[in-house]
This record gives structure tokens, C-alpha cells and sequence, in this order.
């Protein structure tokens, strides 16, 4: 598979463990969504590493004046949770990024032809410029739900650029399609999977996680 875009699977213990937890098919409901926000919190770890933006300045310590870096208030930052099934993500990653403002966009494939639909989105008409999103989407498989989301956030002015994905079991078929329209975008993964199968589930993958983190199964 040759992609345009950049993938990182991060080679982090932790990453690995609540991975292994999330697949275990029996780890109960739980557990499942414990497992999901330990990921959001070091997937996003992991992807704000060069994307939040900086400024220096100076501290007073109780001895001394010395320079200092602080985030940029001034720079819109944004987390975008993909749901169902990215509201799981979403608990740890508001832990790493707790004043960035939450976007929620719900979309849901049809169960037979895997087409996805919107049913919910509350972007603003347009973002500010520069701003940084960071989409929350456990599972990119056939790649439907996240080029909606994709085209959603570009049609509002959001640079591919300055997105970035956290996904827990990503798959082929969605990271060709991403890397063809948003060859721009990183995606910051557990780990890519080798196939989807004919009923659009990864395999080996970890289920479906919306009914997994929600107990809807
Ligand atoms: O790459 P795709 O083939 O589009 O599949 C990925 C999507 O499938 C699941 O959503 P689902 O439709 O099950 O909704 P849910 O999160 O509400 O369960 C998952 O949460 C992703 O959003
Ligand atoms: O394996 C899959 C594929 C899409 N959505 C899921 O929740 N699981
Ligand atoms: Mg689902």
C-alpha cells in the first residue's frame, strides 16, 4: 500500500496494552470504554506533539525570572468526536487538550450497504482560520464516515493540513481513500489492521465499538 499521507502508529506500552484490552472480545462494556479513553488520552498525546501551537515568554519563579513556552491562546483549537462510537475517544483526549472546543458530528453507516449518513453536526458555518482540528474516530474502515467528516470540515474552510486523526484500528480501504482526497491529514493509530470484510467490519479489529463502549450489542 503505497499513501500520500502520513500514519503513525505510536510504539508506546500503554498504546499497545488498552489496545489488546479493547480487542479481547471478552472484556465487558466497561471495561471496553475505560480501555477507549485510556487511548484517547495517549493517541492524542502522541498527535498535539508539533500541531498545538506555541509562543515564548517568561515565568517568575520564587527565585528568578527565566523564558518560558506556553500554549497559544490565540489559536483555535478544536476536537471533532465522530459518534457514536468517538464520544469514547473523547473522555481521555479532553484530558490532554481540556480547553479545545468539542464539534459533535454523529454519522452511522447503513447496516447493508455501509453508506454513511450525517444525522447530527454542529460545526459553526465556517471555522477561524488556522484552526486546529483533531477528529475523534475509533475505526477507519471502509473509509465512508471519515470522508464525510472530511468534506464536512474542508467545506467550512478547515485546512487538511492542521488535522489530525486519532483512531484506535485503522484499515486499508480508509487510509487509500483519505490519502487520495487529504493526503495532508495524519492520522495517529493503535494499530492498522489488514482488511475489511463483507460486512464492513475490520479484521481482526475489536467489533463494533459504538455497541461495545455503549452496551447496545
Ligand atoms: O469507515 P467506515 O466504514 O465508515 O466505518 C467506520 C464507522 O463505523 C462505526 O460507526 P457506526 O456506523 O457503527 O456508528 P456508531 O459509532 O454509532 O456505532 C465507527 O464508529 C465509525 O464511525
Ligand atoms: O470493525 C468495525 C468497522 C466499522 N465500525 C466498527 O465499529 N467496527
Ligand atoms: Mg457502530
Amino acid at each position: 500500500m503505497t499513501l500520500q499521507l502520513r500514519i503513525y502508529v505510536p510504539p508506546h506500552p500503554l498504546i499497545k496494552h488498552w489496545l489488546t484490552v479493547a480487542r479481547d472480545a471478552n472484556t465487558p462494556n466497561s471495561l471496553f470504554r475505560v480501555a477507549m479513553a485510556e487511548l484517547g488520552r495517549w493517541l492524542a498525546y502522541e498527535a498535539v506533539r508539533d500541531w498545538l501551537p506555541t509562543i515564548e515568554t517568561t515565568v517568575e519563579t520564587p527565585l528568578a525570572a527565566t523564558s518560558a513556552v506556553v500554549i497559544d491562546p490565540q489559536v483555535p483549537v478544536a476536537v471533532v468526536p465522530i459518534l457514536r462510537a468517538g464520544l469514547a475517544l473523547l473522555e481521555g483526549a479532553q484530558g490532554v487538550l481540556p480547553t479545545a472546543t468539542i464539534y459533535h458530528l454523529g454519522i452511522v453507516r447503513d447496516e447493508c450497504t455501509l453508506m454513511p449518513s450525517c444525522y447530527l453536526n454542529r460545526f459553526p458555518q465556517q471555522f477561524a482560520p488556522q484552526t486546529r482540528v483533531l477528529i475523534s474516530e475509533p475505526m477507519l474502515a471502509t473509509g465512508g464516515s471519515i470522508m464525510t467528516a472530511m468534506t464536512e470540515l474542508t467545506e467550512r474552510g478547515v485546512n487538511p493540513a492542521l488535522v489530525r486523526i486519532i483512531s484506535v484500528v485503522s484499515a486499508p480501504p480508509a487510509l487509500q481513500k483519505l490519502s487520495a482526497h487529504f493526503p495532508a491529514v495524519q492520522v495517529y493509530a493503535a494499530t492498522i489492521d489488514e482488511m475489511v470484510n463483507e460486512q464492513g467490519f475490520i479484521v481482526p479489529g475489536l467489533g463494533d465499538a459504538g455497541d461495545r463502549a455503549f452496551g447496545t450489542a
